[in-house]
């Protein structure tokens, strides 16, 4: 591909619509733009293609940057001038190209025979560095590249035929894809430049604030609020034609309805998109490794087959081995036995005396000897012929044996390759999912995702409705169809809290440096939640292991000093009670400052041992157990919310930090109709319900960015206000029942979990603030 167009090349000099020509005039217009398309869009806006201004401030060239661009500019100009005086028809040799750097800014460069200029981003023209050549590449070229991108999007084979206009390129997330140079024309947009008396191409930086462009540029962010590079968008509508529908559509197809999504945070879409890329093109590599994998553990298995048949064979032909020595022993047996017989037959026989004078009679006659005789000789026969066949039939058995063991061997070792090839794939795989996963997280960490975690219950039933096919999925059996849920974590029946635990701890530990972390445990009554989130005394949940790790890390920490207090409230039909309150004080409620939400009059206790988390929980767990019973409820007719303020301050660096722990066991969702539920039970139950579906409509509401997040419809979620606003980070465990009775409520489980995974709160913000006051930083113990 040419790296650039000469101005020359197909540029209209400036003439009247009779297409005259004359020399150009003073500001005539591009009567280049011939397009149908563009002409009818720009009549649409009511815009002369000649009034197009380009909002560039051009500053007094007082300094010496500023003279060092003009020198460049000069150079740039005059070298055109020259080659137009010289070769007549404005032959000037000065192609525009675009250099992609690494860090993913797009840059437009001038080339004039070899000398390379590149504009900055203060719009400056500047040398083109050295060490550039190998942090990037040129990606277009201005009047090269066809915008019928899509023409071929139905088929799965590009109608175009080989020869060496087609290539391919890498595209991050599509593989190697085949590119062909189609011969056609485009819109360019160029300015008069009336030294040179020439038109000249526009850098691209320019380009983009020339209001007709601007006006597709805000098409196509309107349209596409992920895509954010405005140099980007300018790129790709050079490409399309200026076209902001088919650059619209371009990116649609690329990378998918993340770009009609707008990031939170806005500065973070262009790393996300290229997250998303990388992840695109890991879950690609996953793809082939899975089926590379496959199909090698298809070969293992036929050579195991093969193995097993040789080995098989093997046996049988020693069987047979076996039988012929055995035959073969027989016969010698039998051998043996002919042989006795002849002697003991010839014994028989008179001893050989001199002959006498008188005649004896002969002890065997000479009819029984030749009998004997021609007997001895059939069996030296037979024998002969039996020894000849074993030792042939032994001699094949060996060479047999022989060749079956050099094949079994060489079968092992191909075994033994195959196997060292599966294992190696595998931990490609096992390294790919790794890193694939770090990014999917970096990805999430960039976003603000809600992190999801799906624990399955332990069931003692013989079948269950729950499936785990790996870590990050699950199945749900229900009347034999299957339906699967992803998630970020998927604990299975055998999961311990250890391992439960071990996960999120890392979104914990974020609370020592500042951070707001919220944990929440949803999911039907029974499936769980309390066993997780509290757990047993001697295999306690996440809130005293969290707690017991915050109160280690704290400690750990010499340079900074750290308060560590804890509240416990429950909210039980809507209303807050203190569950470490020492009275039976009124019902609590919620104050809004600005961004933080308190609960004013709620008893706060320090910890600093584990042996105070203890008492604290156990006080907590008293209250809410007399409260239970008074009001003759089970405990789960409640929503549980345990909050630990960790308080740093840092004498060093004169600052404090202010990170709080939410935990929160929700109460378990039920259907009324199934529980038959009546009188204060019922009442309870449509009060969980209710909070319940609060939270629901939160989480739609975040995970569409609408202007109105309803906190306010319950105290559960205005309470968590905080912690689902965009500063917290947060996370949901999905608690399942595996039992065949509950699927019903185990798929609205893994609805909800699915449906919240997509909420992204934006980046997480540390609360931290210069010392303003040391003394007043000193908290009190309850
Ligand atoms: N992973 C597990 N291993 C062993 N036992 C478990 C596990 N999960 C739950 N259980 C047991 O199942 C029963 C119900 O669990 P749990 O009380 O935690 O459910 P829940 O979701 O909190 O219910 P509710 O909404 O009614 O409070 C308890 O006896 C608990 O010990």
């Amino acid at each position: 591909m040419g790296s650039g167009a000469s101005v020359s090349e197909g540029l209209p000099r400036p003439e009247g619509p009779e297409g005259s020509e004359s020399e150009p005039g003073p500001a005539p217009g591009p009567a280049g733009w011939s397009n149908d398309t563009l002409q009818a869009q720009e009549e649409e806006e009511e815009e002369t293609p000649a009034c197009h201004t380009i909002e560039v401030q051009s500053e007094e060239s007082d300094t010496q940057a500023e003279e060092e661009e003009e020198r460049v500019t000069q150079t740039v100009v005059n070298a055109a001038t020259t080659e137009t005086a010289a070769e007549g028809e404005a032959e000037v040799s000065l192609d525009f190209e675009t250099f992609l750097h690494s860090d993913g800014t797009l840059y437009s460069c001038f080339n004039h025979h070899g000398d390379r200029v590149y504009v900055d981003e203060s719009q400056k023209l500047q040398p083109f560095p050295q060490e550039w050549y190998n942090q990037g590449r040129f990606v277009t070229a201005n009047n090269e590249v066809s915008g019928h991108l899509q023409t071929q999007a139905s088929s799965s084979e590009p109608a175009v035929r080989e020869d060496d206009r087609t290539g391919s390129i890498y595209i991050q997330g599509k593989g190697t894809v085949m590119t062909y140079m189609f011969e056609e024309r485009l819109n360019v947009c160029r300015f008069w430049d009336p030294h040179s008396g020439v038109w000249l191409l526009l850098p691209l930086q320019w380009e983009m604030n020339v209001n007709f462009i601007k006006s597709r540029i805000q098409r196509v962010m309107s349209a596409l609020p992920g895509l954010v590079d405005q140099k980007e968008i300018t790129a790709a509508l050079r490409q399309c034609n200026y076209d902001p529908e088919e650059v619209i559509s371009v990116y649609l197809t690329m990378f998918g309805e993340i770009l009609l999504q707008t990031s939170p945070s806005g500065d973070h879409n262009y790393s996300d998109l290229n997250s998303f890329r990388a992840l695109l093109e890991r879950d690609r590599v996953i793809e082939d490794l899975k089926q590379n994998l496959q199909s090698r553990e298809k070969e293992v298995d036929n050579l195991f087959q093969r193995n097993n048949y040789l080995a098989r064979e093997v046996c049988y032909l020693n069987d047979v081995v076996q039988h012929l020595n055995q035959k073969l022993a027989e016969l010698e047996a039998d051998k043996q036995e002919a042989r006795e017989k002849i002697r003991s037959l010839l014994n028989h026989r008179a001893p050989a005396v001199p002959p006498a004078r008188t005649a004896t009679k002969p002890a065997m006659d000479a009819n029984q000897l030749g009998q004997v005789r021609s007997l001895t000789r059939e069996l030296n026969v037979s024998n002969k012929q039996l020894r000849s066949t074993v030792d042939q039939v032994m001699t094949d058995m060996k060479n047999q044996l022989e060749q079956m063991k050099g094949v079994a061997g060489k079968l092992t070792e191909v075994e033994k390759v195959a196997a060292r090839e599966v294992e190696e794939l595998r931990s490609l795989y096992r390294r790919e999912a790794v890193e694939r996963k770090s990014l999917y997280n970096k990805l999430l960490e960039l976003r603000g995702n809600i992190r999801v975690f799906c624990r399955c219950r332990k069931s003692s039933a013989s079948s269950f409705c729950l499936e785990t096919t790996d870590d990050q999925e699950v199945v749900l059996v229900q009347k034999g169809s299957k339906k699967r849920f992803q998630f970020d974590k998927v604990f299975p029946q055998s999961s311990t809290q250890e391992e439960v635990f071990a996960e999120t701890l890392p979104l914990i530990t974020s609370c020592v440096d500042g951070y707001n972390v919220c944990i929440l445990a949803y999911g039907q009554t029974g499936s769980g939640k309390t066993y997780t989130m509290m757990g047993a005394k001697q295999n306690p949940g996440v809130n005293i292991r969290s707690i017991r790790e915050l109160l280690r890390i704290c400690a750990d920490k010499e340079k900074v000093s750290y308060t560590l207090k804890i509240s416990m409230l429950e909210i039980y039909n809507d209303s807050l009670n203190d569950l470490l309150t020492k009275s039976a004080g009124a019902a609590l409620d919620i104050r809004v400052q600005g961004k933080t939400v308190s609960v004013p009059g709620l008893t706060q206790t320090r910890v600093q041992t584990e042996a105070d988390i203890l008492s604290v929980m156990e006080t907590g767990e008293k209250n809410r157990k007399i409260a239970s019973t008074k009001m003759n409820i089970q405990s789960s007719r409640s929503h549980l919310v345990v909050a630990l303020e960790v308080e740093g301050l840092d004498e060093v660096l004169g600052r404090t930090s202010r990170g709080t722990l939410t935990l929160c066991d929700l109460a378990g969702s039920e259907r009324i109709s199934k529980t038959e539920a009546e009188g204060q039970r019922l009442v309870e139950a449509a009060a969980i319900n209710k909070s319940l579906t609060a939270l629901g409509q939160v989480f739609g509401a975040l995970k569409n960015n609408a202007l109105h997040v309803p906190f306010r419809n319950s105290k559960l979620t205005h309470l968590l206000q905080p912690c689902l606003s965009g500063d917290a980070k947060c996370c949901v465990f999905v608690n399942a029942s595996p039992d065949v009775r509950d699927a019903v409520e185990t798929l609205s489980t893994l609805q909800f979990g699915s449906s919240i995974r997509q909420v992204s709160l934006g980046r997480a913000t540390q609360n931290i603030s210069p010392v303003k006051n040391k003394t007043s930083n000193k908290s009190t113990t309850n």
